[in-house]
């Protein structure tokens, strides 16, 4: 069975710090990060809000993103390999694939893909300070979060929830250790009750 874990959500809200943790201890599991899928930095046009607009799905080549996906389901035994990750080929060994990011679900294909969504969240002040002390490789503007970032999630979100896709949130206030715990046991008996 292939299963494909979706873990979206808020930016800063630990999908990444997740992601690591299941990706060890699910064995021979997969990633594939949204972030990689960014178009260059000339290609991202500045919008109404004087920002470039990084925080839209625009930004992201997600036909690329969607096809990687697909290769993984074609042949996840060929991508784990490919990607560094030690996978034996027995048939009907369960493999997983996480997807990572934080407009996943505001692509239907991308959506559609996923087995499982989980989508994190966190208050404006929480995701503010967190922000602050991160390093993109493109540095935040100045008034960048209260003029793109936040307005940008709240819109995706509400997007998402209008579309009626089916996802689990995930209160990012808890700790790593409640996250991780949570999400990997809720992840063993989903697919125990599916095999
Ligand atoms: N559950 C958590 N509680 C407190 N801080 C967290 C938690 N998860 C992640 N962080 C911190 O928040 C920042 C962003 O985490 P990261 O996993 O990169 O978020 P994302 O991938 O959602 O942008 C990092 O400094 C990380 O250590
Ligand atoms: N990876 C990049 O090239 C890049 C550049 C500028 C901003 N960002 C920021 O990355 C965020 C999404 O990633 P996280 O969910 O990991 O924070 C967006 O809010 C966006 O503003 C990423």
């Amino acid at each position: 069975m292939k299963y494909i874990i979706g873990i979206g959500g808020v930016t800063n809200g630990g999908k990444t710090t997740l992601t690591r943790r299941l990706l060890k201890s699910l064995p021979a599991s997969c990633v594939v990060h949204q972030d990689d899928f960014y178009k260059p930095q000339d290609q991202i046009e500045v919008g109404e809000d004087g920002f470039k607009q990084w925080d839209v799905i625009t930004a992201i080549d997600m036909d690329s993103m969607v096809n990687t996906v697909k290769a993984w389901l074609e042949n996840p035994v060929k991508f784990a390999r490919s990607h560094g990750v030690n996978v034996s080929s027995n048939p009907g060994e369960t493999q997983i694939l996480i997807v990572e990011g934080f407009l996943l679900y505001n692509n239907k294909m991308m959506a559609d893909l996923c087995t499982h969504r989980y989508y994190v969240t966190i208050p404006a002040s929480e995701c503010k300070k967190r922000r602050s002390s991160r390093n993109y490789t493109i540095p935040d503007p100045p008034g960048l979060f209260e003029g793109h970032v936040w307005p940008m999630y709240l819109k995706h979100k509400k997007e998402m929830e209008d579309s009626s896709v089916e996802v689990v949130y995930l209160d990012g206030l808890k700790s790593k250790d409640e996250l991780f715990n949570q999400v990997y046991e809720e992840i063993q008996n989903k697919l125990l009750n599916c095999s």
